[in-house]
């Protein structure tokens, strides 16, 4: 730096010579004209001096620091419970506060150096949570504003955009405080201080009036604002204590009661009672509809109530209850008129498409051993026949081998094997055939040597017939000395069962199930009609058969005996049986002996599936789970639905309908009779109602009360019930309901004539009807002088009307018709008696009612002929 005169310093300075002069002097300088030279020392004493006038000390003043910036760092930890069962956290908490103290004399540096203020404002903007610098001697304008957003800002830590704009504003407000008491005269005295303050004083003295007030208007709206910011920061920090004062409430009140409020991972409580909105708009529903649907499951897929779907039925002229099916039409119909989008969609798609695929696997047919039945008169040998095979065959190739019941097993001959089902009578063979399972091939009808053909053995032809099953006859017991074969040959032929060596076609085999005589022979005799029957099955590829028994198991969960009739079942395939369905965990044959796979006619206990299916249900291997599980929940569906849905058995009012459409073209009927005698006159006056439209067939006819088998048959093969003078026992009137089956009653021959012929050519349906309204069962029989023997009954059925005409039936089977006598509760004479209750029932001259007789009231009502 040079040397200059007092003149040049005035001009650097930009203040008048003459000032400059008095204060060389007043400083005890030597220079005192314009044109001294003033050197570097003389600078340094002017400044020095001129500081000591304004009041402000030297030398160490300028050793002082200029600005001082104070660091506080603390450091906290928070601990954090969280979800039960987890440990709980430790947080740490930083926190982290810096302050900038700047002395008085260095804000007009500072205000002169605008790079590092702006540095300083750009860091506040940056990292928020750091105070602002402070100026000591701020003017008081500054000084509040600033003080008020450090203290909001400490308040509010993390409320950034508000705080900072006060601080901004705050540090603007100050700089221009800074500006506003510059002192001239303290010019720095080197020259860029010099060149500085001339500008700052140029600048000065060009603000006029106007702009000095544009500035303090400037200034009084910062303020203004600054004011403005720190109200919103103080609501919003109110606001805040508020809410947490209120949960801290809420907490303590709800202490014990979790409902409402959850705490998230967190910690962080969150409020669930607004967590619904309520749509604003009608949701629109895609709804699947299949070929019929129950109110309730189509209410429930548009989720509605399904009061709501009732209501609309009955606006489209449609009464339904909530479990009623409708059908498809309907469905879309109201699911659109609700608003929604149908889907219509085929019940047997998924179900017909994985049939379709098994079909295709075409693989090679090989023959197949025959399934065989046993059947039989009580106590002719089924059971001793079926053990002595089972012990002798099977158990003998398997040392060690415990054998099992599981309701079929096979035997291995030098000629090939055979597979028995082991659920002997006709009973269990219609209850399948019934459910649709034509699962065997051959009939074994036992008769026993010493006791001929009984009626359940004729029964048992009758079926098998019924079925279109061949026939093959064991005489068994010949080990008997009162045997005789013969007789028994001549008594199934007049049931048209023909010995081959009488010309006729069926074999008859003379067998012991005591000594194991002709048991070899009957086995032979089973094969040589596999033969005659060819009875092929693939051998390879996806597995399809029948389940012939299934139950709990305590141990295993659901095993079920199922017979393969195609394919191989491998060991880990998903099957599908019925309703169930799973993966095949293990299987076990009938010794109870592990195996990998089962191939045709061979039977199996499978282990895995997720429920026990019925005997006679279908099962198949199938892909995949889900394909296994989704047509389960179909066949489901659809079962529930058949049930649920009218029932279309064969009714005999809807007979000439039929054959109108062309969908029969015969006539099948069951008949029970309470003699042979009318059976036969029944049987034959009905075949003969045949014509060239129509068959009328005698499925079976026999004597006796009508029993589960006989509504079994009657479901098998499409028949009609008749009961002539004889009643459905208690089993076979719940079946009867639950398939709703056709069931007629008559009394007199013509009248069951007349009815069947009517329903077959179209006739008008006759014009009298009978129901039985009520039905008692007879508990005591006293003998009353006045009106002979009365039964003490109990109405087991609807009710017993003292007008009413009466029918008395022992075993299901009609034994008198009249009228009543007389109709008591406890000494009274009544008109009525309701189910549930005891009463005195005197017949009209009928005296021998006994103990466990039915007394069946019946009402006739006139039937209104409809053109
Ligand atoms: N002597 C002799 N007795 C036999 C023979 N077969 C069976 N029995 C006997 O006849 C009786 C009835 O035999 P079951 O095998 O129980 O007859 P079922 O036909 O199975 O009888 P249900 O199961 O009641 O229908 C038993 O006492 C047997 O011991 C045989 O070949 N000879």
């Amino acid at each position: 730096m040079s040397d200059k005169t007092v003149r040049q310093l005035a001009e650097v300075v930009g203040i008048p010579l003459e000032r400059l002069l008095e204060q060389l002097k007043e400083a005890g300088l030597s220079a005192h004209a314009p044109d001294d030279v003033i050197n570097e020392d003389e600078k340094v004493k002017l400044l020095a001096h001129l500081r000591k006038r304004h009041g402000k000390p030297t030398g160490e003043a300028d050793a002082a620091p200029k600005r001082v910036t104070l660091k506080r760092r603390t450091v906290s930890e928070l601990k954090q419970s969280s979800a039960p069962g987890s440990s709980a956290k430790t947080i740490s908490i930083e926190v982290r506060k810096k302050k900038t103290y700047v002395k008085r004399t260095e804000v007009a540096t500072v205000a002169d150096e605008p790079k590092e203020s702006e540095e300083i404002i750009k860091t506040e903007e940056a990292t928020p949570a750091q105070p602002m610098p402070v100026s000591a001697e701020h003017p008081p304008i500054s000084a509040v504003a600033e003080e008020k957003a450090v203290r909001i800002e400490e308040e509010l830590f993390e409320r950034e955009e508000p705080v900072v704009e006060a601080v901004s504003s705050a540090v603007t407000v100050g700089d221009m405080a800074v500006a506003d008491s510059e002192v001239i005269d303290e010019a720095a005295l080197t020259e860029t201080q010099a060149t500085e303050l001339r500008k700052e004083n140029e600048r000065k003295a060009r603000l006029s009036e106007s702009e000095r007030k544009k500035e303090e208007e400037k200034k009084r709206r910062l303020e203004a604002a600054v004011e403005k910011n720190a109200e919103k920061v103080r609501q919003l920090a109110a606001a805040r204590i508020e809410s947490q004062k209120k949960k801290r409430q809420g907490q303590t009140a709800g202490k014990g009661k979790k409902k409402g409020k959850q705490k998230d991972k967190n910690g962080a409580q969150t409020d669930l009672k607004h967590q619904f909105e309520k749509p604003v708009a009608p949701v629109i529903k895609e709804v699947a509809i299949p070929e019929h649907i129950i109110v309730s499951d189509l209410a429930q897929k548009m989720s509605v109530k399904a009061a709501e779907v009732i209501k609309q039925l009955m606006k489209m002229g449609m009464m339904a209850t909530i479990n009623q099916s409708i059908d498809q039409e309907t469905a879309v119909l109201l699911v659109e008129e609700m608003g929604h989008k149908a889907i219509m969609q085929s019940d047997d798609d998924l179900e017909a498409e994985i049939l379709a695929a098994l079909k295709e696997e075409s693989s090679q047919e090989m023959s197949r051993a025959p399934i065989v039945t046993i059947m039989g008169h009580v106590d002719h040998g089924k059971t001793s026949l079926l053990d002595y095979i089972r012990e002798t065959r099977v158990a003998a190739g398997e040392a060690g081998g415990i054998t099992q019941h599981i309701g079929a097993y096979q035997v291995i001959t030098d000629h090939g094997s055979v597979t028995f089902l082991d659920t002997p009578g006709h009973a269990a063979f219609t209850a399948m055939r019934a459910r649709g399972a034509e699962l065997t091939d051959v009939v074994i009808v036992v008769v026993a040597a010493d006791d001929g053909v009984m009626p359940q053995t004729k029964e048992a032809v009758e079926h098998a017939r019924a079925a279109n099953v061949p026939i093959i006859v064991a005489i068994n017991k010949i080990d008997k000395p009162q045997a005789n074969p013969e007789k028994v040959m001549q008594e199934m032929s007049t049931i048209n069962v023909v010995p081959e060596e009488w010309g006729g076609d069926v074999q008859f085999i003379k067998v012991s199930a005591k000594t194991g005589e002709g048991i070899d022979d009957l086995i032979e005799a089973l094969i040589l009609q596999a033969e005659i029957l060819e009875l092929t099955a693939p051998v390879e590829g996806s597995a399809s058969g029948i389940v012939i028994e299934s139950r709990l198991d305590k141990g295993r969960g659901a095993v079920a005996t199922i017979l393969v009739q195609r394919g191989m079942l491998e060991k880990g395939q998903f099957v599908l049986c019925g309703h169930e369905y799973g993966r095949v965990r293990a299987m076990f044959n009938e010794n109870g002996k592990t195996v990998k796979d089962a191939g045709p006619s061979t039977p199996v206990e499978i282990l895995g599936l997720s429920g026990t299916p019925n005997a006679g249900d279908e099962f198949l291997v199938v892909q995949n789970e889900r394909a296994a599980r989704e047509l389960a929940e179909h066949r489901e569906d659809k079962s529930k639905i058949s049930r649920m849905a009218a029932q279309q058995a064969a009714k005999l009012d809807q007979v000439f309908s039929k054959m109108a459409t062309g969908e029969t073209a015969s006539l099948n009927l069951v008949i029970k009779t309470d003699v042979q005698g009318s059976l036969e006159a029944l049987r034959e006056s009905l075949i003969k109602l045949s014509s060239d439209e129509v068959e009328v067939k005698v499925v079976y006819g026999g004597v006796g009360g009508i029993n589960e088998g006989d509504v079994n048959l009657a479901l098998a093969s499409g028949a009609i019930l008749i009961g002539f003078n004889v009643r459905a026992d208690t089993a076979a009137r719940k079946l009867i309901e639950e398939k709703d089956v056709d069931l007629h009653y008559y009394s007199v021959i013509y009248q069951a004539i007349d009815e069947v012929k009517s329903s077959i050519s179209g006739m008008l349906a006759p014009e009298i009807k009978e129901t039985i309204v009520g039905l008692a069962e007879v508990r005591d029989v006293f003998r009353s002088p006045k009106f002979g023997a009365v039964a003490g009954c109990m109405v087991v059925e609807g009710f017993v009307k003292r007008n009413l005409p009466i029918r008395v039936l022992r075993e299901n089977v009609v034994i008198y018709e009249g009228q009543l006598e007389s109709l008591r509760r406890f000494k009274d004479d009544v008109a009525e008696v309701k189910m549930g209750m005891e009463c005195g029932i005197g017949v009209k001259n009928y005296n021998d009612v006994r103990v466990g007789d039915h007394i069946e009231v019946f009402e006739r009502i006139e039937v209104k002929r409809e053109l």
